[in-house]
């Protein structure tokens, strides 16, 4: 019998085949806060949830991780091997782990880097069970966004 996948292991699957899950999807919520993901299925704690994909670069040096919020909120700012890198996710390409948004305070998912062909891989895992029906959701890191103001947003 086939040994069930490791959390990590299902993570490279979808990295390599480019493909999310068949329980996410895309809903419109709100003018302010825009498009977002939301599961169909009970997600259980530690399960790979879905990547952000999008172009990857080195930008040099440096040790800084935050959230880049230009290009419409699509560029992710992160460190790696002593070096600074940034996913530019702002291509409307129909994949959905740029439209994942921020929750600083109750985060459902945290991102971890998985490494395939020697680049690093943003992908989202569930920190706790993530209901039907619920919105997927991390926190984009320290930064004063806006949005954190607002009331229930
Ligand atoms: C990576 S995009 C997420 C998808 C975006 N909601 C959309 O419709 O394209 C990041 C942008 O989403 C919005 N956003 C993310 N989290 C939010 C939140 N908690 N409340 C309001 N807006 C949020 C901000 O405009 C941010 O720049």
């Amino acid at each position: 019998m086939r040994e069930a996948n490791t959390p990590e292991q299902d993570a490279l699957e979808h990295i390599v085949a480019c493909k999310d899950k068949p329980f996410l999807e895309e809903q419109f919520i709100n003018p302010f806060k825009g498009r977002g993901v939301f599961t169909n299925k009970t997600i259980k704690p530690t399960t790979f949830v879905v990547e952000y994909r999008g172009k990857i670069f080195s930008r040099g040096i440096g040790s800084e991780e935050r959230r880049g919020d230009s290009l419409n909120g699509f560029l992710f700012e992160f460190s790696w091997k002593g070096e600074r890198w940034c996913i530019d996710a702002s291509k409307e390409d129909e994949t959905l782990g740029r439209l994942v948004n921020d929750d600083y305070t109750s985060p459902n998912c945290a991102i971890r880097k998985i490494v395939y062909e020697g680049k690093p891989h943003l992908c989202l895992f569930a920190v706790k069970e993530i209901s039907s029906g619920e919105e997927i959701t991390y926190n984009y890191g320290e930064s004063s966004y806006q949005w954190r103001s607002k009331v229930g947003s």
